[in-house]
């Protein structure tokens, strides 16, 4: 891995669900610089999820290249590739994946568990786990007696906040975002995206940020609507 790397770099990358008559995603190149703020839109079903999945290394493209500051993801096998997500890679997905039995703390805590360098990140910023946990989760107003709870007692929107704690513990230089706030009231989503842009800027993370909500997109470095990247988007418009 190469600090000076783009976060993300994208080139030639084409990408069909099996069983599809024609490719999802097409792009050419794309590029989300070290510490860059994008956020990215696009109608529905237009293939944002499926190309958050791709830079995430949970798809493979069927030509192309994926890199993540600087490591090429196709040059992983299977083990070392779940290893460098865990410790580069935080996730805030559009249905929260929480495991439902844990406590709302284990969640959170569950990249540290898979990541030693989140746990080194932490341990060097002069900190631990629990405690970092427990910091998160109060800048993102989840009271500390909700920390105790499994998951699945939560509410939608404390749901989102524990998933957003989860991605963001650790410091992982790329924080990929995939609607986080649909579940969350007006003021909350200012909240929520609030600390999300302040904590990647703290820790010098880039934010690749999927909405609908253009209200949200002054908020960030640049716009990107995906239809502009992707061939087969713009064939079809
Ligand atoms: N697991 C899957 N198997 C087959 N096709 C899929 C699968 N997941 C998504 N697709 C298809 O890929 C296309 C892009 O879907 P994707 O979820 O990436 O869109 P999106 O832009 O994220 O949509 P939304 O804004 O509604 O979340 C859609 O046509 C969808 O039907």
């Amino acid at each position: 891995m190469s600090t000076a790397a783009p976060a993300v770099a994208l080139r030639g990358l084409r990408f069909a669900w099996p069983g599809t008559p024609r490719p999802c995603l097409e792009i050419d190149a794309f590029e989300l610089a070290a510490g860059e703020r994008v956020f990215l839109h696009g109608p529905s079903g237009s293939g944002k999820t499926t190309l958050l999945s791709l830079i995430g290394g949970v798809l493979d493209p069927d030509a192309g290249h994926v890199a993540v500051h600087g490591q090429e993801l196709g040059a992983l096998h299977a083990g070392a590739r779940d290893r460098f997500r865990a410790d580069h890679i935080g996730f805030v997905f559009q249905l929260f994946n929480l495991i439902p039995y844990l406590s709302a703390r284990d969640n959170i805590l569950l990249p540290c568990r898979f990541s030693r360098a989140r746990r080194a990140r932490i341990a060097a910023a002069g900190g631990d786990p629990a405690a970092e946990a427990a910091r998160l989760a109060a800048r993102l107003d989840l009271q500390a007696a909700l920390l105790d709870h499994p998951a699945a007692e939560l509410s939608v929107g404390q749901q989102q906040r524990v998933a957003a704690a989860r991605a963001l513990i650790g410091r992982p230089p790329l924080v990929i975002a995939d609607e986080p706030t649909s579940a969350l009231d007006a003021d909350r989503q200012r909240g929520f995206l609030d600390l999300l842009l302040a904590e990647c800027a703290q820790a010098g993370a880039a934010l690749l940020f999927v909405s609908h909500d253009g209200r949200l997109a002054e908020h960030f470095d640049r716009v990107v609507a995906l239809g502009e990247l992707n061939r087969v988007a713009g064939e079809a418009a």
